[in-house]
């Protein structure tokens, strides 16, 4: 099967001088359509520079980044631009929502930036994660595992090729922890989007399909599958 994203001896280089850091270091990953990528490893280890490069965020000092067929590492920023808003998801820690607007509007603004080919329907996302009674509710009436999801719902609603999920569970106790994750697999699975998500949190791991460990900008399948 071709994979979503392919990320080919991606090495990056961040500061300069003395001060370079190899956030990256020959890194190689695919993720195919459907699956669920986990990453983890300790603090500093590379983690977002990898979620920044897969996500077009950055460009690799070195090596290549496809999705799907497009070279990002070879594309415009204009073209780039276009790219991270039609075919990638990105999740934030606490859901990143705008204080101001309800869930609804919340799901609708990727929406509102550009014309998009196939969106979903913003109502029947936020039912499908569970949050259609809540739609004219505002962030600050929500709980956090409530954000998470319509924060996931967001970043589905232009129907992307690739997910990247930034430590979802970061501000969730163990059970909401669970349900979100158990929602990103589900996402992930039946619309068959490709989705990274870096985690500290080894209690979610089994939701996933693969688990990678990232040690100084290294990444490797270290880590055993833990059920
Ligand atoms: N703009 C920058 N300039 C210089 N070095 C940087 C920059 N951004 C990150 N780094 C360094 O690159 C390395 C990788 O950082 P990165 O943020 O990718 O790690 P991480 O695994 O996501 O960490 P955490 O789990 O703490 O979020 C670290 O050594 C960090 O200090």
């Amino acid at each position: 099967m071709t994979p979503i994203l392919t990320i080919t001896d991606a090495t990056l280089l961040l500061g300069d001088g003395d001060e370079t850091v190899r956030a990256l270091d020959d890194v190689s990953l695919e993720v195919a359509a459907g699956e669920l990528v986990a990453i983890v490893g300790p603090s500093g280890s590379g983690k977002s520079s990898l979620l920044a490069v897969a996500g077009a965020l950055t460009t690799p000092t070195s090596g290549s980044v496809r999705l799907g067929s497009t070279d990002l590492t070879a594309a415009s920023s204009r073209e780039l631009t276009r790219i991270r808003r039609e075919q990638i998801g990105f999740v934030f820690q606490s859901g990143n929502l705008v204080p101001a607007l309800k869930s609804v509007d919340q799901v609708r603004l990727p929406l509102t930036f550009g014309k998009v080919a196939d969106p979903r329907d913003p109502l029947e996302l936020l039912a499908e994660v569970g949050m259609e009674h809540k739609a004219d509710r505002r962030p600050h009436e929500l709980s956090g595992g409530e954000r998470q999801r319509v924060g996931i719902a967001r970043a589905l609603v232009t129907r992307p090729q690739l997910l990247l999920v930034d430590e979802p569970t970061a501000a969730l106790d163990r059970s909401r922890s669970q349900e979100v994750v158990a929602l990103l697999a589900d996402e992930s699975h039946s619309h068959g989007v490709a989705t990274i998500m870096v985690t500290h949190d080894q209690d979610v791991l089994h939701h996933c399909d693969r688990v990678l460990e990232m040690v100084d900008g290294r990444l490797t399948p270290a880590v055993a599958p833990t059920v």
